[in-house]
């Protein structure tokens, strides 16, 4: 099934950065063995773009990036994030790798307390680290940290000193996570104008419970690339998450993503395995409850066709639909399943059960379907022997 509504339709890159950003989460520290593990399962899911690592943090960092090249460099692109300054370069230069993430800081609050730097110095640091990584023969994408926070101007002079010193991509970070969808739409629409063609990369975090809303907007606006992590894991409050980005980015506003989405949520479940980070069972596309219904209404509706309660199908993304038994149950929910369990009843058998159903719900007791085939087979043998 298409896109729920018709917008024009252009290709968006997803630049997934669990094994970075997220990664960078505070008790998160993945061996390279699990690294190379989600990267693969990442080239094979069908992102665009797989930040490995920080290649200059550590050796395990330096040799997990090249362990991530030599598995998946054939099938996508690997990047590696580096500060601003030579050494980072160069360390991520002898990895092999082809793509580099620079980045440095351009808001007043990072210069003066973080780097010690005039924007003179900044704007300087930003021609001669993206030259000279361009001379070593890389794909460069400059971000300016904390752009989101930074006064307009130098942020948009910051975007134009990267371009003309050779900068393929500039993404703009959300650092902290303070822009809402209309502001960032404003924000990045200036961004592209300066851009000059270049490819505007969107990163946002989500303080404020909006990353994703801000990613989309970021696209509204021109952005054509979109880093994300999987279950939005990443520093405080997290990252975009891969699977809302994308899944919002089809259906809601029909652009093109070559992500298989039928593989979103089995990559969900291996990076919470590996990451040791549980998915919110509420959580959007790939939690337990996302496509788990049991009101009876509900139920009802999704019995005679799921879309009346789900937007998309379960199946699309490799989730499951999951219907449940309890206080909100009604007697077309419970004629199915028990159906499903090849136990016919009347209606008046069916309102007996559900109603034991509901009295057992109310106890704080989790229904099962044993349940509810051990109720049936009971209230259809007391008629059979009345
Ligand atoms: C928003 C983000 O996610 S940014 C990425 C964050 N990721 C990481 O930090 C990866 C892991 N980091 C590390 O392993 C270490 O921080 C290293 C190896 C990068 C640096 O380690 P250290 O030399 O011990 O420095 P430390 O981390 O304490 O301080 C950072 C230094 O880098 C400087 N710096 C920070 N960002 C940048 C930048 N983008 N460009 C240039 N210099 C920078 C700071 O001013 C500070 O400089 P100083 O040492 O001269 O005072
Ligand atoms: C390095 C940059 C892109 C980053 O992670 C951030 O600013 O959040």
């Amino acid at each position: 099934m298409g896109c729920l509504f018709f917008v024009n339709s252009k290709k968006v890159r997803i630049f997934d950065t669990t094994l970075r950003d997220g990664e960078q989460a505070p008790g998160i520290d993945l061996t390279m063995e699990q690294k190379v593990r989600i990267a693969k399962q990442l080239a094979d899911l069908g992102v665009d773009v797989i930040e490995a690592g920080f290649p200059a943090a550590s050796e395990g960092e330096f040799e997990a990036t090249k362990k991530i090249l030599d598995e998946v460099g054939d099938k996508v692109e690997v990047i590696g994030l580096s500060r601003a300054v030579k050494q980072d370069i160069d360390r991520t230069i002898d990895t092999g790798i082809a793509s580099i993430h620079v980045f440095i800081a351009t808001s007043d609050i990072h210069l003066k307390y973080k780097l010690k730097m005039t924007k003179e110095q900044v704007l300087e640091r930003i021609y001669e680290s993206v030259r000279y990584a361009k001379d070593h023969g890389l794909i460069v994408e400059y971000s300016p940290e904390d752009a989101t926070r930074t006064d307009e101007e130098f942020l948009l002079k910051a975007v134009k000193t990267a371009i003309e010193a050779g900068a393929d991509r500039v993404n703009i970070p959300d650092t902290v996570g303070v822009m809402h969808p209309f502001k960032f739409y404003d924000l990045i629409s200036k961004v592209v104008k300066v851009a000059d063609g270049k490819i505007i990369s969107v990163h946002c975090h989500n303080d404020f419970g909006l990353a994703t809303a801000n990613s989309i907007a970021g696209v509204m606006a021109g952005a054509r690339q979109v880093h994300v992590t999987v279950n939005g894991i990443g520093e405080r409050a997290g990252n975009a998450s891969l699977e809302e980005v994308v899944m919002a980015l089809k259906k809601l506003l029909g652009y093109e993503v070559g992500v298989k989405t039928y593989k979103l949520y089995e990559t969900s479940r291996l990076v919470s395995e590996l990451t040791g980070v549980p998915v919110p069972y509420f959580k959007a596309i790939v939690g337990e409850n996302a496509f788990g219904h049991e009101s009876g209404i509900h139920v009802h509706g999704v019995i005679e066709n799921p879309l009346t309660y789900e937007p998309i199908s379960p199946e699309e993304v490799g989730n499951f639909r999951r219907i449940a038994l309890g206080k909100h149950s009604g007697i077309h929910g419970l004629k199915k399943l028990l159906s499903d369990q090849g136990i016919e009843l009347t209606d008046d058998e069916l309102r007996e059960v559900l109603k034991e159903i509901k009295a057992l719900a109310e106890t704080g007791h989790k229904v099962t379907v044993d349940d509810a085939k051990a109720i049936a087979i009971k209230v259809s043998s007391k008629k059979i022997n009345a």
